[in-house]
């Protein structure tokens, strides 16, 4: 219950199913009278007073009053005159406007905010129907268990109360699919064009273009910043390598550079179909090759090779000033780090000549999850460490990239590997190990 007029009517309390008549009601609002050649002033000063409410114009025509608009004021803040304070009541008497006039305003469904709507229909005080993102033409919501029962009420009030480029709502399951990482969805509500789109969604992520079919691919958007992060480290001439690509919101970007080479990987088969479609969408070129494997066999077959390459092509120039940062995003936090030892020994260092290794690094930057909030830096260097069995001599930083769920934080570690863990060596055991 509230005591606001502006407030969906009490008797949607409990509703099952959306009706939106239901919501209509009359209220009674003030407003006063000004003309046109001193609105401009009056505003300034009444606009903390204004009725807003979605789809209404609170500062309207008055059909008997061609030279005046009407301001209407919200009913809740003012009910008569003195309520209006008196620096801005004077300034109304000096244009002749000494008291409020009344009118009735006809309130529908589309009148009132989406968290009031909720509000009012669910049977639980306070309720905040919170956190949903945006894919394209898909809302996704991850509603928590107790308004589950609720589930279509809120898909439906979500479609009504969204522009009309949404066209479906659906409910992310605590279903994930283990390997690829994509939530299994249940739709709630949907326009009827939804049907021929299907789970297919088009958008755009810091200007590049994005296909893919949001029920079999990894897709977040709340990692957009991060992605933006990364591709700003990664300068002209630089190279990529994207284990866990996805549908390529690291690898694109970076390709779209000028001269920037990008290997881009992922296991998902619709993930490589996908990449695939976003390299032609985003005209990409021959910059960035695709491929479709485990990333660990990624690493020792493809990126060994490349790698290789570009360090004969840098012998035969001669021209060391243009080495590149071979930079690496192993982004699949929950077992990233289980792969760190597909760098172990990947190089023969004869292969490089004489090449200065400590340029040639590789520059990881690896995604784990963590529970423990205290000491977490501490930790994830540890943990690193331990799967390297090296130390660490160059972090260039560890960041929190967002937070997950409720005391698991995801962090990103940008780390050159160390050169006794990539190189193999001609004399063996070089390697410094951890006591
Ligand atoms: C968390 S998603 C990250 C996708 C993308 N990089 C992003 O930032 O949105 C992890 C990706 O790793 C892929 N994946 C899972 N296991 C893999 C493996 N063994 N080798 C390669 N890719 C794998 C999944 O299909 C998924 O697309």
């Amino acid at each position: 219950m509230s005591d606001s007029l502006l407030f969906p009517p009490d008797s949607v309390k409990g509703m099952t199913k959306l009706d939106k008549s239901k919501f209509e009601k009359v209220i009674r609002a003030p407003f006063v009278s000004v003309q046109n050649s001193h609105l401009e002033d009056i505003s300034t000063l009444l606009k903390p007073y204004f009725l807003l409410l979605d789809n209404f114009k609170c500062v309207v025509e008055e059909s008997d009053r061609p030279q005046s608009k009407a301001i209407i004021l919200n009913p809740d803040l003012i009910k008569k005159f003195d309520d209006i304070p008196e620096n801005v009541r004077n300034a109304l008497q000096q244009i002749n406007v000494t008291d409020l006039n009344y009118k009735q305003i006809s309130l529908k469904f589309e009148n009132y905010k989406r968290g009031d709507i909720f509000k009012a229909v669910l049977p639980f005080d306070g309720t905040r129907v919170t956190g949903h993102s945006i894919i394209g033409h898909i809302i996704q919501l991850n509603l928590r268990e107790h308004l589950l029962p609720f589930k279509h009420l809120i898909g439906e009030i979500f479609l009504a109360t969204s522009k009309s480029d949404i066209k479906r709502i659906v409910n992310k399951s605590q279903i994930i699919d283990s390997e690829f990482r994509f939530f299994e969805m249940e739709t709630l509500a949907e326009r009827p064009e939804a049907k021929d789109l299907g789970t297919i969604v088009e958008l755009s992520e810091h200007e590049n273009k994005f296909k893919f079919d949001f029920a079999k691919v990894y897709w977040n958007p709340r990692l957009s910043t991060e992605h933006k992060r990364i591709v700003s480290k990664i300068k002209r001439f630089d190279v990529l390598y994207d284990m866990f690509a996805g549908v390529g919101p690291f690898a694109i970007p970076v390709a779209k550079k000028k001269s920037c080479q990008v290997l881009a990987n992922d296991l998902n088969p619709e993930c490589y179909r996908w990449l695939l479609e976003n390299i032609k969408l985003n005209k990409c070129g021959d910059n960035i090759k695709a491929y479709n494997m485990d990333g660990r066999d990624f690493v020792q077959s493809v990126v060994k090779n490349h790698f290789i390459e570009q360090c004969k092509t840098l012998l035969a120039k001669q021209e060391y000033s243009q080495i590149p940062t071979f930079h690496v995003t192993m982004n699949l936090p929950a077992i990233a780090i289980e792969f760190l030892d597909a760098f172990e020994e990947l190089v023969d260092e004869d292969e490089v000549g004489d090449l200065p290794k400590n340029l040639l690094l590789p520059k990881i930057h690896l995604y784990c999850f963590l529970q423990d909030l205290e000491n977490a830096e501490a930790i994830v260097v540890k943990m690193i460490e331990d799967a390297l069995k090296c130390k660490l001599n160059e972090i260039e930083e560890i960041k929190e990239v967002r937070s997950v769920a409720p005391n698991k934080l995801m962090f990103r570690t940008s780390f050159s590997l160390p050169e006794n863990v990539f190189f193999a060596a001609r004399n063996v055991n070089k390697r410094q190990k951890i006591v």
